[in-house]
């Protein structure tokens, strides 16, 4: 943190394949490189990041986006360590990544509390396209969103359809416990005062 501005860390989680990259490319260059570039798996990590206004304050998020490869699994519990926000990501049109998604979730809510989740589903273009290509059903993945008391986000890198959304909620909801937490410490504060002053003010306590 410095000059007023605050860093969120979060990490981008999901199987192989599940769009990861493609999506922190769509949020932070604005573009998608799948028709043009083929796919290449994620090596360890790769770290992206911007800068997004909340309520007139600039958020810095940065954005680890791990390898989804089971070979770098032990690698990816590294990078959500002290993360603020997980997106948990997983294919539409794949049920094993949906599977991994549940995987990844369950690690964070063991080792990760401070951690919050946001659920989100890719290529939704796909599907729009071709609707019986949709391999993991809704009321399953707004089950799993409910569970982790957040929603699912559907999302394509290709259109940018609610990329913006997943970031602009993420620094939102950061800003929001943050000015909770502080609250909370006011609070604290004041009765702690409240409670030495009466102290002061009872003559049995005086000695
Ligand atoms: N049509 C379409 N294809 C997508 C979308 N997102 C990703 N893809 C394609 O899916 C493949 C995998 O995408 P990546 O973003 O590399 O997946 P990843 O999760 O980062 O994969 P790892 O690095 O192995 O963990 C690539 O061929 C992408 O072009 C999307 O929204 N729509």
């Amino acid at each position: 943190m410095s000059g007023g501005k605050v860093d969120i860390k979060v990490v981008l989680l999901g199987k192989a394949y599940a769009g990861k990259t493609s999506l922190v490319e769509r949020y932070i260059h604005n573009r998608f490189l799948g028709e043009t570039v083929p796919y290449q798996n994620t090596i360890g990590a790769a770290f992206g990041a911007k800068t997004v206004t909340v309520n007139n304050k600039n958020v810095i998020i940065g954005i680890w986006d791990t390898a989804g490869s089971e070979r770098y699994e032990a690698m990816s519990k590294i990078y959500y360590r002290g993360a603020k926000a997980a997106v948990v990501c997983y294919d539409l049109t794949e049920k094993a990544s949906f599977d991994r998604a549940r995987f990844w979730i369950g690690e964070l809510q063991k080792h990760e509390e401070g951690c919050r989740i946001y659920l989100c589903g890719t290529k939704y273009d796909i599907v729009e396209e071709n609707p019986a290509l949709r391999s993991v059903d809704e009321k399953e993945a707004k089950a799993l969103a409910l569970d982790v008391r957040g929603e699912v986000y559907v999302t394509s890198s290709k259109t940018g359809k609610d990329i913006e959304k997943i970031f602009i909620n993420i620094a939102s909801d950061y800003m929001a416990s943050k000015a909770a937490a502080a609250q909370k410490e006011d609070d604290e504060e004041i009765v702690k005062l409240r409670r030495s002053s009466k102290k002061s003010n009872c003559p049995a306590c005086k000695s």
